[in-house]
């Protein structure tokens, strides 16, 4: 796709609903300002340093492996136990770590529906979808944010912090004057939720393919079980050389693109013209213009990728003739793309530790993914019954 100019589009009237719009306050997901978007990004953007992400592994690798240990606890029974849902719990303890230096409990209490009342879920952009003053006037989100500001006080009341929450870096980079504590809470929230649910679906969808997959599957195991003698030695650096763990991540995100909707953006001022093709300027003209991509469209089309619906990791081990890699941008690109790209490498730790302690057997062998999948605006994935065990090889 060749854009003509370099202009910068700004987000549609959909984000108009985002976290504490009720309170008038803009956040990194749902400011619609261009200029007003720049600033809060390149305020955010030190969090997502390496530095600032080689200071968070300790905090994510201790989480982590409590998590892992707890599977032993539900995993070997008949039933199996719902991975999907701890896999969004065990995300969203290790956010709320690393965000408000507290854990929301998800993983120990299986308190993650009730964190996700309290707070304002990305879902919730959809809520445009209803009308704006109705969502204003919801008084779930006025407690939902009162408990996040809550919890941003009593982390700016402890002060400076020798552990490097991401919230330590945000604190220190702050000027009061420009980002007051609201609006440091709305961010945060944001932050709480973009990274949760899209990682939560993210892995569950890989481990349903994978376990659809037993070539795929044992292929990995392979690579995983040969590159390390201990579990101790999974961490974010040295699962970073591991070519088809990689490539399983990227056909997941290509197949079952965790956030499903074509992401809204009104043309920049002047137009501009899209591979050819000549997009009016947004504003211009009545109703006004809105553009984007749909990521199903564009990762499922047999014009971009051969055999679209086959789960094929190899596809992304070297550039190939058949499929087109660009095609497939779960994170979006641009001015508004996701800011936390690189916390992929997570993704990489999680998956290996997982798959070089256990054998993982899939319980309901008639569940199909794409088939019993929902989408309201984001997914409403199926339940993903699994049993675990010991690994015995
Ligand atoms: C598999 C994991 C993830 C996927 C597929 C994903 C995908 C996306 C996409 C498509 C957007 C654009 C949304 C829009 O324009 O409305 C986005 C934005 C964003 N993501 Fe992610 N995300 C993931 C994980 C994370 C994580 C772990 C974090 C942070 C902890 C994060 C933080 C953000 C932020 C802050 C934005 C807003 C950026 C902006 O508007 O400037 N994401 N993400």
């Amino acid at each position: 796709m060749a854009l003509g100019r370099a202009t910068r589009p700004s987000s549609s009237a959909f984000y108009d609903g985002g976290s504490f719009a009720g309170r008038g306050i803009g956040a990194i997901v749902s400011e619609r300002g261009v200029d007003a978007h720049g600033q809060m990004r390149r305020y955010l953007s030190h969090i997502f340093s390496d530095l600032s992400l080689s200071e968070q592994e300790d905090i994510i690798a201790r989480t982590m492996d409590v998590w892992v240990e707890s599977l032993l606890e539900k995993g070997p029974r008949e039933e199996g136990f719902e991975m999907g849902k701890s896999f969004e719990m065990m995300k969203f303890d290790i956010i709320g770590k690393l965000a408000f230096g507290e854990t929301f409990g998800g993983i120990e209490t299986g308190a993650l529906a009730d964190a996700m009342k309290r707070f304002p879920t990305l879902a919730r952009l959809a809520k445009p979808l209803l009308r704006r003053k109705i969502w204003e006037l919801t008084e779930d989100t006025r407690k939902n944010e009162d408990f996040a500001i809550d919890l941003i006080n009593r982390r700016i009341r402890r002060g400076e912090s020798s552990r490097k929450y991401f919230m330590t870096r945000i604190l220190q980079k702050r000027d009061p004057a420009q980002v007051s504590d609201l609006q440091l809470t709305a961010h945060t929230s944001d932050f709480s939720l973009a990274g949760s649910e899209t990682t939560g679906t993210a892995l569950s969808a890989i481990m349903y393919y994978l376990l659809r997959t037993p070539k795929a599957m044992s292929k990995l195991q392979s690579e995983i079980r040969g590159s390390f003698e201990t579990y101790s030695e999974i961490d974010s650096r040295s699962t970073l050389g591991l070519s088809y763990l990689e490539g399983v991540i990227l056909e997941g995100l290509r197949i079952y693109p965790p956030l499903p909707l074509a992401l809204p953006r009104v043309g920049p001022n002047g137009g501009d013209t899209v591979d050819g093709h000549v997009l009016p300027s947004g504003f211009s003209g009545s109703p006004v213009v809105i553009v984007s991509t749909h990521p199903i469209a564009a990762s499922l089309s047999p014009t971009n990728f051969k055999d679209p619906q086959a789960f094929k990791p190899e596809r992304w081990l070297s550039k190939n003739q058949t499929d087109m890699q660009e095609a497939s941008q779960p994170f979006s690109l641009g001015t508004r793309g996701c800011m936390g790209r690189k916390y992929l490498l997570e993704m990489l730790t999680t998956l290996a530790k997982v798959l070089w302690k256990y054998d993982l057997e899939l319980v309901n062998t008639l569940l199909d993914w794409q088939r019993d999948s929902e989408m309201h605006t984001l997914w409403r994935e199926p339940a993903l019954w699994v049993r675990v065990r010991e690994r015995t090889a």
